[in-house]
């Protein structure tokens, strides 16, 4: 037997799915088997590689997650919240390790995905780039030692086909600002802004998205201040980013116990 260890992509049409299976099938430190969509999807039975309009792969695409699982080592999964807490389960099942890049969870479903990491280790981050989980690092260290004086403000910009706001590497830096000044993120959040909104309640943290065209991502973590201004800046202009960190994730996990991590743990942040 192979002692590369196996993964499965799920939501393996989407833009995030191929950018992971390009990326494993370049890699030798794991290696494809098993690709999943949804019940009825036009790919399902096609091999991955035919279906992303090149060579075959050897791995065709499934709709049975749970039989796909049980021959892995781990499992990538960048789909949607609610399709993430049901592939949670079955990775459980199957104690594959379990790589969530899906963004958009309610903290109910956060909370949901908790009984299954005492069966497999979850590896879960609203983004899987090195640069972002610096950037994560950096705001927490600046908002420590910026009093509230400093306004924060978190702005993203995504491409015109993301289905949540604001992005999950927003939140992530949103929360890391919240740690730094030593208060919890959902008692300052300011997550919308439109008509009358009276001036801004000091010690907020602020929110904006903006959506269009085909930009990667990109996140500012601003800190205005009376007189001045800091702004840190992440700017990705390729998926792979991503994905590399999803693969680096999916090995990291294999000798680790059951838990939930996330990349600062992965990177040794
Ligand atoms: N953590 C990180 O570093 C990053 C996270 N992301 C996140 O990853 C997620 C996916 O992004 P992206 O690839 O751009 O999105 P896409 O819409 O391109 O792909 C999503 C895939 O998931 C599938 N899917 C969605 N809902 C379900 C469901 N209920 N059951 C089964 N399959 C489902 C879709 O299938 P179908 O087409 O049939 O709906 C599709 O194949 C988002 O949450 C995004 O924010 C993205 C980039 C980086
Ligand atoms: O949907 C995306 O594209 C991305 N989603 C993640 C997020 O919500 O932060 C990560 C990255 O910015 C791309």
């Amino acid at each position: 037997m192979s002692e590369i260890p196996g993964v499965v992509v799920t939501g393996v049409s989407g833009r995030m799915g191929q950018m992971l299976v390009r990326e494993i099938a370049a890699s030798d430190a794991l290696r494809l088997v098993g690709a999943v969509e949804r019940a009825g999807h036009d790919w399902a039975g096609r091999d991955v590689g035919a279906a992303m309009g090149g060579a075959d792969l050897g791995v065709k695409v499934e709709d049975d997650p749970l039989g796909a699982f049980a021959r892995a080592q781990a499992v990538i999964d960048f789909t949607a919240p609610e399709a993430t807490l049901h592939f949670a389960e079955l990775a459980a099942q199957a104690r594959a390790v379990h790589v969530i890049g899906t963004t958009g969870f309610t903290d109910d479903q956060i909370a949901a995905l908790e009984p299954a990491s005492r069966h497999s280790v979850q590896v879960r981050a609203g983004n899987m780039s090195l640069g972002v989980n610096l950037l994560k690092a950096l705001t927490r260290q600046v908002a420590a030692a910026l009093g509230p004086d400093w306004d924060i403000e978190v702005v993203e910009a995504h491409h015109n086909r993301k289905v949540d706001a604001p992005s999950g590497t927003a939140l992530m830096l949103g929360e890391a600002a919240a740690e730094g000044r030593g208060v919890s993120l959902a008692d300052v959040a300011d997550r919308g802004r439109d008509g009358m909104t009276g001036a801004r309640r000091r010690g907020d943290i602020g929110f904006a998205a903006i959506r269009g065209g085909d930009i990667v991502g990109e996140h500012d973590v601003i800190f205005a201040g009376p007189g001045e201004r800091i702004v840190l800046r992440h700017a990705a202009s390729d998926r792979a980013l991503f994905a590399r960190g999803a693969l680096r994730a999916a090995l990291w996990g294999q000798d680790k116990a059951p838990g939930q991590y996330d990349m600062t743990d992965v990177l040794g942040l």
